[in-house]
């Protein structure tokens, strides 16, 4: 295959997998210049810094903005991207790696990832869709963000948002530590879902959205959503006993707990999530802000080199 040499801005996190995979973005940069690409590397201390310079960055016009870190870059390349003829490449480099997984993009082979962007680098881009979400802070400033992946406003937000406000331990047993704690209040909230002109009422300890199949890693919690149809997945699970809760979760991971009679799986294409609790809503590992979250599906918004 000839090479053409594109122009390329490779944006990179060095603490994703809590900085176990720092080599990978200076190899990609590496490997790109080697094929002849035109490559700008842009490594910043924090995330709204990273953000900032990769949005200058594109005002260049390149030929592809590549992420390199798990889902929260890839949540970055989103919002940079959604709505505009840029493709977005993906190396994964991250703990959950979830949208390379939705893509096909190997997400535990750097070579073959690599491998793989410098071929779809020369190939016309896959057109996907991304999600839009509103809400508005506590302050009563409205919020906007995109994400690719899913949105999570149940459980697992709550020990998202736990997690995060933990300054120890810094590796991934602090998520452990944080559902533990969790768990010992588990207990469902009351929320109202709005599909599209159906409305739900009903108490549940899950409420996630996905524009793709899986998140934390693996776990199929909407297995049949598909990331170009124009449409988002909803899971929701009913009240369950702690050990019951338990038990679903290894199904979880394979996928199979859609026909549980506790689980109501649906389809819609704008979705509003309420609840009466406090509680912060959580999109590609991200955190997003206060429910009620309205979120919109924007099919064919985003390119992406895989
Ligand atoms: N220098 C930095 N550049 C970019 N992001 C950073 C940086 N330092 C910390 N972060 C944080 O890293 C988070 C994104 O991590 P990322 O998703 O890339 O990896 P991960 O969390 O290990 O993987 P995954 O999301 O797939 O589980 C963001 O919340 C961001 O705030």
């Amino acid at each position: 295959m000839t090479t053409k040499p594109k122009r390329v801005v490779v944006a990179i996190n060095p603490t994703a997998s809590f900085g176990a995979s720092r080599d990978v973005g200076p190899a990609v940069v590496q490997t790109l210049r080697a094929m002849g690409h035109e490559v700008t590397s842009l490594t910043e201390p924090d995330f709204e810094s990273l953000l900032e310079v990769a949005h200058t960055a594109l005002r260049s016009r390149p030929d592809a903005l590549v992420v390199v870190g798990g889902d929260g870059m890839v949540n970055l390349g989103v919002n940079l991207l959604a709505g505009t003829r840029v493709p977005l490449g993906i190396v994964p480099s991250g703990t959950g790696n979830d949208m390379a997984r939705g893509l096909g993009i190997p997400h535990d082979d750097t070579e073959a990832a690599i491998r793989m962007l410098g071929e779809r680098l020369q190939a016309p881009p896959r057109v996907i869709d991304a999600v839009r979400i509103r809400w508005t802070d506590d302050d009563g400033t409205p919020g906007e963000r995109r994400f690719a992946c899913a949105l999570s406003a149940g459980f697992d937000a709550i020990v998202n948002e736990r997690a995060n406000l933990m300054r120890r331990p810094k590796g991934p047993s602090r998520y452990i530590l944080a559902l533990l704690a969790e768990l010992a209040g588990l207990r469902p909230l009351r929320y109202r879902v709005t599909l599209d002109d159906d409305q739900l009422e009903l108490d549940a300890l899950l409420v996630s959205v996905g524009n793709n199949v899986s998140l934390g890693g693996g776990m199929k919690i909407t297995p049949e959503a598909l990331l170009d149809d124009g449409l988002l997945d909803v899971m929701l699970v009913k009240p369950l006993s702690r050990i019951a809760f338990l038990r679903i979760f290894p199904r979880v991971f394979r996928g199979e707990h859609t026909s549980d009679p506790r689980v109501v799986m649906r389809r819609a294409k704008r979705i509003r999530i309420e609840v009466d609790a406090p509680l912060v809503a959580y999109a590609d590992g991200e955190r997003i802000g206060p429910l009620p979250v309205e979120l919109e599906v924007e099919p064919g918004a985003l390119r992406v080199l895989a």
